[in-house]
């Protein structure tokens, strides 16, 4: 395979038929490759054609213009029995069929393999095993799959499609209704196979954050175009701030995190430091809260403020208080970053 590329789409237009006609355009975009080991993330905002992607990379919807070669090949010129041996799909609503326990789930995987009898052999049943194994839930294997949590149910679904052997597996949400544990837990064990399996792995996602941490590239859609990149590559670009930062929301590029901001600026203010605090981890962490409480409530920071801050020690409590100034008011408050919020309101609204 020529450098390593597992699926390839080029000047692909995403959308919608009606009674044989174009209905819709939803996407429209240049080349798209995915390569072996791959671990995607497919990020934008609500409609702007996640799933309408996937759906038309896995064959299932028909694309309004260009073509898509899986391992060199057209999509169009695959059987299914042919293209469920190349390309899995988990959705995010996982659609469970009939009783089925955990083990015969994930045995549906190994279902374009079965010989000519029609008969599953040992070897798939190995393969279930280890399917199981890798998501971590062997455990569960003789459960009914109506049984199960949302979380454990995802897993069983990723179990399957590894089973299923696939060079290419796309998942639409498969982290949507979870935890956060189990969010990170199903983005590591995807990165985890994309790497010890080298599958190629594209999923949807609204976990920007974690994207930016665990995935090797992302795909930001946006106004039916696409933005690829690793997330070094997008943060720096400013592709993140862009499409995902409004009025109340600010993206931090440094630390890769999301601030919520106010509608409207309440005041502003300054924090100095007093030389006698000792800066443990903790005071500053506590500082950069303060900072976050603040911007949420519609305060700025400002070399000429409404309000000064100083941190310092009370000489009696030996306690860390905060010493705030307003026009010629002067008060003290404790370390709290919600006192402290309260106390400048209180003066800002005498
Ligand atoms: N069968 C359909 N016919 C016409 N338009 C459709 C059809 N299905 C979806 N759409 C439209 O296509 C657009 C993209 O939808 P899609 O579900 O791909 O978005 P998405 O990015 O996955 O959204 P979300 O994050 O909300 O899941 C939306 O405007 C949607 O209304």
């Amino acid at each position: 395979m020529q450098n390593d590329i597992v699926l390839k789409s080029t000047s692909l237009q995403t959308g919608y038929y009606e009674k044989n006609k174009v209905k819709t355009v939803i996407g429209d975009f240049s080349n798209l490759t995915l390569e072996k080991g791959d671990f995607i993330a497919l990020l934008g905002p609500n409609g702007v054609g996640k799933s309408t992607l996937l759906k038309t990379l896995s064959g299932e919807l028909v694309p309004i213009s260009g073509d898509i070669k899986i391992e060199e090949r057209n999509i169009l010129d695959y059987s299914n029995i042919e293209k469920s041996k190349v390309l899995s799909f988990v959705f995010s609503n996982v659609q469970i069929v009939g009783n089925l326990s955990v083990r015969e789930t994930v045995m549906m995987g190994r279902y374009p393999y079965v010989n000519w009898w029609g008969k599953l052999s040992e070897k798939d049943d190995a393969l279930v095993i280890q399917a199981l194994e890798d998501v971590g839930a062997i455990h569960l294997i003789e459960r009914k799959i109506t049984e199960l949590s949302d979380g454990e149910r995802q897993k069983v679904m990723i179990a399957r499609a590894i089973a299923q052997d696939t060079s290419l597996i796309l998942l639409d949400e498969p982290t949507a209704h979870l935890d956060l544990i189990n969010r990170i837990e199903i983005f590591q064990l995807l990165k985890r196979i994309a790497r010890k399996r080298h599958k190629s792995i594209l999923l949807s996602t609204h976990e920007v954050e974690m994207s930016l941490q665990i995935a090797d590239k992302m795909w930001i859609l946006e106004n039916g175009k696409c933005v690829v990149g690793t997330p070094d590559a997008i943060v720096s670009r400013g592709d993140i701030a862009r499409v995902f930062s409004n009025k109340n929301i600010g993206f931090d590029t440094k630390q890769g995190t999301f601030n919520y901001c106010a509608d409207k600026t309440l005041f502003s203010y300054t924090i100095s430091i007093d030389s006698t605090v000792n800066l443990s981890e903790e005071t500053r962490l506590r500082i950069s809260w303060i900072d976050k409480k603040f911007l949420s409530e519609g305060c700025v920071k400002s070399d000429t403020p409404d309000y000064n801050l100083y941190l310092t020690i009370d000489k009696d409590s030996n306690y860390l208080v905060w010493d705030i100034s307003y026009l010629n008011t002067n008060v003290r408050c404790e370390m709290d970053g919600l006192d402290v919020f309260k106390m400048i309101l209180k003066l800002y609204t005498q």
